[in-house]
């Protein structure tokens, strides 16, 4: 029998391009956490938020230093896990591969194509092997809240899309964008694998606010994306972000049915490795993501 999950929710937020901090955090404090992964994209930053505990962290670091490939994303969510995080929500500028996802357009995505080539995807390995389900890779438990919260603050928002996450930092060929038109895919980021994925390990509840800031380069009316462009759409949503996580915050905390759902027992059938052959000091940095089901 596994240990059960934590109970008290602790809602994390993963601020991307354009979005460094969280607006109206009441007892803010920005704390250096160590994790066995390396360096995380920045100081975490805690606090309540009408009484919810809160735990934000920039993925691209403060002022933007970090580009997608270099981000430590097993730091990342290795540091949110020992800060108690139990649902985080990523917030996620993204082009999109669809006219009928213009700019503004906000896309609560369920699924992810993976094409990032050079970074680390998984906390296991080599002395502690385990595979975790990812055929549903975002929590629709959280998608249920976030779509209730976006409707509720009247944002225009797509439930449902597919991200095609590719390594950058340059943008696509146009190829490339027509490409991941032809499988399907809606929307085009560069950050959110292997986050998803690494969640998933650390059996905390996913999901991605994502927001359309260009066309990317396949359109005929937009030739070239520019970081401008982006950012200018950006700010011109922040509000409405702001908005959608506050009201969100105060249901994902509320949620009485979050101890049962499947993301936070996503370890339960997933080691391999035999115990007499595991290794302890993989075992040691484990602590935080699997002590779960290593302590059992
Ligand atoms: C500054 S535009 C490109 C940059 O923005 C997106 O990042 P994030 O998901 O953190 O908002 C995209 O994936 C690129 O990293
Ligand atoms: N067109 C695009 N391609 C990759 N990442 C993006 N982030 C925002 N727009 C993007």
């Amino acid at each position: 029998m596994s240990a059960a999950p934590a109970a008290t929710p602790v809602i994390g937020v993963l601020g991307g391009s354009g979005v460094y901090d969280i607006a109206g955090l009441a007892n803010k404090r920005w704390v250096k956490v160590d994790s066995p992964f390396g360096e995380p994209s920045d100081e975490l930053l805690f606090g309540d938020l009408d009484g919810q505990r809160m735990v934000f962290l920039p993925r691209h670091g403060r002022g933007h230093r970090i580009a997608p490939h270099e981000i430590n994303f097993r730091a990342n969510i290795d540091a949110l896990k020992r800060s108690g995080v139990t649902d985080l929500v990523s917030v996620s500028a993204v082009g999109s591969l669809k006219e009928e996802l213009p700019p503004g357009t906000f896309v609560l995505v369920d699924q992810f194509i993976d094409r990032t080539i050079a970074r680390h995807k998984s906390f296991f390995g080599t002395g502690m092997v385990a595979h975790v389900s990812l055929a549903h890779p975002v929590c629709r438990r959280l998608g249920d809240h976030l779509e209730a919260s976006a409707s509720a603050a009247g944002i225009r928002t797509v439930r449902g899309g597919t991200y095609l996450v590719m390594e950058g930092p340059q943008f696509s060929t146009k190829a490339e964008s027509e490409l991941y038109r032809s499988w399907g895919c809606d929307v085009i980021g560069m950050t959110n694998m292997p986050e998803a994925k690494l969640a998933r390990e650390a059996e905390i509840c996913y999901a991605t606010v994502a927001m359309v800031t260009d066309f990317d380069c396949w359109h005929p009316g937009h030739d070239a994306v520019t970081v401008q462009q982006i950012i200018h759409v950006l700010l011109a949503n922040a509000d409405k972000a702001r908005s959608l996580l506050h009201d969100a915050a105060a249901r994902i905390g509320a949620d009485g049915a979050a101890p049962a759902c499947g993301c936070r027992h996503a370890l339960d059938h997933a080691l391999i490795t035999a115990p007499e052959v595991r290794d302890p000091a993989v075992l040691a940095r484990l602590d935080a993501v699997a002590g779960r089901v290593l302590r059992r």
